[in-house]
């Protein structure tokens, strides 16, 4: 089976690029290649391939950098998508694309369900779900998966920020009253091919949801990575209020996951053992 992956340098293609399962190829496709910033290149990549599958794992993620350039981030996240989502239903090919919590309003403290009604608070979460709702519209075999707070070796993330900034500090103060679920991106990746091969024999996409387990506040993954480090850093639990951003953050970002795991036999995965073995290969592990 061969895939085709939008993305080359991104946590989830860096993952997706280690963890090929056996008996199938992949052709990943960096900026170089395939600029989201255009969109009909995209749909251009997506045909002369001649793969089995399109996995979308490029996208506009500087958060609060959108808010500022939305109409850029929504090509990056709407347009690009919906093009490669047009060219793989003309071609009959499935297509995978990664969304996020942020499509959601945080309110309340109930796990969402990929049917739950989405409000975003923010600009690329606006793109985000701009995205998804013009892959739905294509007409293409698809399956969107959510998935919120992706942790890696590479690449950007908060696991990164926090042991660089707590290298440096005796305590950091972090927001304790926003929930979720880090989601290790190795394990979006081996979900991905998963529903990939699944999808390629025939079975149905849709919206699912995808995340780490057990949800957590930032302030208490903070400070099982302080502890996993080694680092002596203490978190201070503070409220949003107190964390200005440009973008305004859910403060409930739980995902319901059930229907990912009865339909493609995929449980949440641990985050705890994904982040001792980011850790591990960080080489920062107590
Ligand atoms: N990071 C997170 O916490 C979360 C991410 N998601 C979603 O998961 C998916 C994967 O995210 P993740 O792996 O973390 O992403 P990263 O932030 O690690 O990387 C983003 C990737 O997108 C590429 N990209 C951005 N703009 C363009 C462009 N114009 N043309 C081509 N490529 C571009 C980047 O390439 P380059 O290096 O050239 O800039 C990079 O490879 C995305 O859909 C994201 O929305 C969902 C929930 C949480
Ligand atoms: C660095 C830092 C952050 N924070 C807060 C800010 C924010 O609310 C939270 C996480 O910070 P980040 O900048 O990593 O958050 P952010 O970039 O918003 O992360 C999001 O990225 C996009 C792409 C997604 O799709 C989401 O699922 C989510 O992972 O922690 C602190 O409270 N103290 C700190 O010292």
């Amino acid at each position: 089976m061969r895939v085709l992956v939008f993305g080359q340098t991104g946590q989830v293609a860096q993952e997706l690029a280690r963890r090929l399962p056996a008996g199938m190829t992949a052709e990943f496709l960096g900026r170089d290649r395939a600029d989201l910033s255009d969109p009909a290149a995209c749909a251009a990549a997506v045909r002369a391939s001649h793969a089995d599958a399109v996995i979308n794992a490029a996208a506009w993620t500087a958060v609060d950098k959108a808010e500022t350039d939305e109409a850029a981030a929504h090509v990056v996240n709407a347009a690009a998508p919906a093009a490669m989502a047009q060219e793989c239903a003309a071609l009959g090919l499935p297509f995978l694309h990664v969304s996020t919590d942020y499509v959601f309003d945080g309110a309340g403290t109930l796990a969402f369900r990929p049917d739950d009604a989405t409000d975003p608070q923010n600009a690329y979460g606006r793109t985000k779900r701009a995205g998804e709702v013009a892959i739905n519209d294509s007409g293409a075999r698809a399956l969107i998966l959510r998935t919120s707070w992706v942790v890696s070796a590479h690449g950007a993330n908060f696991v990164k920020t926090m042991l660089r900034l707590g290298a440096s500090r005796d305590s950091l103060n972090v927001v304790a009253d926003q929930i979720g679920a880090p989601t290790p991106a190795a394990a979006i990746a081996d979900a991905l091919f998963t529903a990939a091969r699944a999808m390629a024999n025939g079975q149905a996409g849709g919206v699912y949801h995808f995340a780490g387990a057990p949800d957590i506040s930032w302030a208490d993954f903070a400070r099982a990575i302080m502890a996993g480090a080694g680092l002596g850093c203490a978190i201070n639990d503070i409220p949003t209020s107190d964390y200005p951003t440009p973008a305004k953050r859910p403060l409930n970002s739980r995902l319901d996951c059930s229907a990912f795991e009865r339909d493609f036999g995929v449980a949440r995965p641990d985050w705890q053992a994904g982040l001792s073995d980011i850790l591990y290969e960080l080489g920062g592990a107590a």
